[in-house]
């Protein structure tokens, strides 16, 4: 099942610089970790934001916020989930 998920991040400008390095750096780990895994096939930068567009693939809205809540920087992240399904118009679903 696709979700398409938009996460804003604000990470708040007092915490420690070294805190802030390293939950950084444990969100990409586990990035790329979720990419390489298919769980998270799509990822993009929004132009001119410290935001992203993601498409995740898993079984269940469930499953997708145990994976986003489990993210390092979810304290820090707006996030807007919308479900996907097939459109009957996409070229993929004709037969
Ligand atoms: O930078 C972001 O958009 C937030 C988050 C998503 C992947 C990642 O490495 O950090």
């Amino acid at each position: 099942m696709l979700f398409h998920v938009h996460m804003d991040v604000a990470i708040p400008h007092d915490l420690a610089p070294d805190r802030r390095a390293a939950l950084v750096a444990e969100e990409k780990a586990r990035a790329l970790e979720l990419q390489r895994s298919g769980v998270w096939p799509h990822l993009w930068r929004i132009v001119g934001e410290y935001a992203n567009i993601s498409v995740f693939d898993v079984d269940s809205g469930d499953d997708l916020h145990a994976l986003l809540s489990s993210l390092p920087l979810f304290p820090y992240m707006k996030i807007k989930v919308t479900p996907l399904a097939i459109h009957p118009s996409d070229l993929k679903a004709q037969s």
